[in-house]
């Protein structure tokens, strides 16, 4: 069984709105929407990945982030912990540096079906359910 830990990204802005990008059509859950983020290193805390990662993908320097929730989910094949992180300081502005798809979103236009599973209690817990 393959296990990942995995930091992410709920970008908020004063606004109330979160930038959520979608993944790539040949990646594990294909096409789905997400936080950014990506998988923890060896010999990096979760902060650390979430910072490396949200520069890698979206291109902004994490001044203030908190932990939202820490969640495991078991996808078929797969075992993953998943860091989330409420992040409201950053310097620059997000955009998809991989070519992926970025938008800002209220959270009530979010829908759990949008993402993997595994974020469902995430979406809920945005979204005031
Ligand atoms: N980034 C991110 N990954 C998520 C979310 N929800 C969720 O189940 N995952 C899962 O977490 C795993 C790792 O995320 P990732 O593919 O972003 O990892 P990464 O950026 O290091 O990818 P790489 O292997 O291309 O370098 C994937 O299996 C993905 O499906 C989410 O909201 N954000
Ligand atoms: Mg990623």
């Amino acid at each position: 069984m393959k296990v990942l830990n995995i930091a992410a990204g709920i970008i908020r802005n004063p606004q109330g709105e979160i930038f959520i990008t979608q993944r790539a059509a040949d990646a594990h859950m294909a096409n789905k929407k997400e936080f950014p983020g990506g998988k923890i290193e060896a010999g990096e805390t979760p902060e650390q990945a979430l910072a490396r990662e949200l520069d890698e993908e979206v291109g902004i320097t994490v001044t203030s982030a908190q932990l939202f929730e820490k969640l495991d989910y078991q996808y078929p094949e797969l075992h993953i912990t998943l860091w989330f992180y409420l992040v409201e300081g950053w310097e620059g502005e997000p955009w998809g540096k991989e070519g992926q798809p970025g938008d800002w979103l209220m959270p009530q236009a979010l829908n759990a079906d949008d993402f993997p599973p595994a974020n469902q209690p995430i979406v809920a817990r945005l979204r005031g359910e």
